[in-house]
């Protein structure tokens, strides 16, 4: 079986069905989430969640619900971008995202604790996080792979997001200086892989053509096998990609 994806419309449009449509900008504004959401055009493909600051969630609920887009997920971020932020915080920022109709948490990590020889802190986060989400909101887990400066630590951040209740783990925030790579994903996926746990990978950061997307696809074909790759299981949080998606699948 070939794992060998290539810049096609069909290829495109797979890519845009498992992407987070992302929008995390400091000066972000209703108007331009709502712009955000305006650029999703139906007769491509829809994404398979939209990612935004909390303060944008109802906004996002109430605006894919009238345009019956309900598959979409609406995705928000905690103790984002840093990770340092107080455990209590956190938790109030998870249920308050949870009553405003959030369907996904991606929760930073204090990822700086795993690089500190403290392990005990970051499977706290996430699993008061989880409590928090129940079984209905999936929580999404950002171990910072490019600040973990080694394949053991991102290994060890992985396994201690899988263990302690991740639905999802997640390479990156998109707001240092190293984001997705192709190593990383391949370490996080063999962590998935190995604990032998339903959890999903999302790779965030820097991915901007489909042409960048596609040894995310190989990679993930290869270590999990083809028919694993889909949206319940793989996503792209991505906030640019979206335009050579439409471009690719309009060039046929
Ligand atoms: O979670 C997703 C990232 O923040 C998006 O990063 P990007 O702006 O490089 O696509």
């Amino acid at each position: 079986m070939s794992t060998n994806n290539q810049v096609t419309a069909a290829v495109a449009k797979h890519v845009l069905e498992l992407m987070d449509l992302t929008s995390l900008n400091e000066d972000d504004t209703e108007k331009s989430i709502l712009e955000m959401l305006d650029s999703i055009d139906e007769d491509v493909a829809l994404p398979a969640a939209v990612c935004v600051y909390p303060q944008f969630v109802a906004l996002c609920k109430k605006h894919l619900s009238s345009r019956g887009w309900y598959s979409v997920k609406v995705a928000t971020v905690t103790n984002f971008p840093c990770g340092e932020q107080p455990l209590s915080q956190v938790l109030a920022q998870t249920q308050q995202a949870i009553d405003d109709g959030a369907d996904e948490i991606d929760l930073v990590m204090p990822y700086n604790q795993v690089i500190a020889g403290d392990p005990d802190t970051p499977w706290q986060y996430v699993r008061s996080s989880k409590e928090v989400c129940g079984s209905s909101v999936q929580l999404k887990v950002i171990i910072e792979s490019g600040v973990l400066d080694t394949p053991e630590l991102i290994a060890q951040a992985s396994d201690i997001a899988i263990l302690a209740g991740a639905d999802f783990i997640k390479t990156s925030t998109g707001k240092v200086t190293v984001n997705a790579t192709l190593a990383a994903t391949q370490v996080m996926l063999e962590r998935i892989k190995i604990n032998g746990k339903p959890v999903g990978f999302k790779a965030a950061g820097g991915v901007k053509t489909v042409a960048q997307a596609c040894p995310y696809l190989d990679v993930a074909c290869q270590v999990m096998g083809r028919g694993w790759v889909e949206k319940a299981n793989f996503r792209f949080g991505a906030s640019s990609l979206l335009a050579d998606v439409k471009g690719v699948v309009a060039r046929g």
